[in-house]
């Protein structure tokens, strides 16, 4: 999926949301749990409830590989699932990956061959060679950790360089280095919309995952006022526990898509 078919997507569904499928049996619906598969069934519905009000979804790796070989079977269903009945969805796999070239080639090739999923989260910590293996793929995008929406952000990713950059500025300026801007996006947090304006004036022209929103506090107006350029948006905002569990009852996934439709509606001013 290139930059154009993304920015085409979401001028025809008017919308910048990225659902997220953090799917957690404690917190399905009961009457789910008696599903040969309920993880799928579950994602099955919040996606077709949602599917007009967003342009990607992010399961993260997480919640399916805590439900061992069974969670990878759901994981796998549902990207499947999406790329057959939603083909202009970008899936995104969170897996926040990151190790040894030799072995990021490996993670590559598991997300973004075998399971054919659109995009992948990396942890660049270990830098350069552990980022360029998820590189040089057509149509699929590298989605590097920036600045973080975790209050845990400020641990290391806003200690100052002896440069004056803060330490996430200096590793988004050496990924974005390393990574061709059509098939790099950043994760910046949505609770630090100042923050995201200053990195926005620093890459005009890159895609950001924004997590953040809603069960973290962060707004996505806020979000839309600090971090969308025009002609090309350049923000997929994620909402995980917001959308997928706005209701616990037989309703969920209708209250999930009123959810997902409210968020999508707070996002109007990129399209004003
Ligand atoms: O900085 C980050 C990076 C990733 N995430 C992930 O996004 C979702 C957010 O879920 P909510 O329920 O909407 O809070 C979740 O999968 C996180 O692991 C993030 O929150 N912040």
């Amino acid at each position: 999926m290139n930059r154009n078919e993304i920015v085409a997507h979401i001028e025809e569904t008017k919308s910048l949301l990225c659902v997220g499928l953090d799917t957690d049996l404690d917190k399905i619906p009961t009457h789910l749990l008696s599903n040969e598969d309920p993880i799928f069934a579950f994602n099955k519905a919040i996606i077709d409830a949602t599917a007009a009000h967003c342009v990607a979804y992010k399961p993260n790796t997480a919640f399916y590989e805590a439900y061992g070989l069974e969670g990878w079977k759901s994981f796998e269903k549902t990207v499947s699932y999406i790329k057959e009945n939603y083909p202009k969805h970008m899936v995104i796999a969170d897996a926040k990956r990151g190790d040894i070239g030799n072995t990021a080639a490996r993670y590559a090739k598991a997300f973004l061959d075998t399971l054919n999923c659109d995009a992948i989260t990396v942890a660049p910590y270990m830098g350069k060679d552990s980022v360029q293996p998820f590189s040089g793929r057509k149509g699929k995008w590298v989605i590097v950790l920036g600045l973080t929406s975790n209050p845990g952000a400020d641990d290391i990713q806003k200690l100052e360089l002896s440069n004056g950059l803060a330490v996430s500025q200096s590793v988004m300026d050496s990924v974005a280095s390393w990574i061709p801007n059509d098939e790099l996006m950043f994760v910046v947090g949505a609770t630090r919309p100042d923050e995201l304006a200053k990195i926005r004036s620093r890459y005009p022209e890159t895609f950001f995952l924004v997590p953040g929103v809603g069960a973290q506090g962060g707004s996505a107006a806020e979000v839309v006022e600090a971090g969308c350029v025009k002609g090309i948006y350049g923000l997929l905002i994620n909402a995980s526990r917001g959308v997928i569990y706005a209701s616990s009852g037989d309703d969920f996934a209708e209250a999930a898509g009123r959810a997902a439709e409210k968020l999508k509606m707070e996002m109007a001013g990129a399209f004003a």
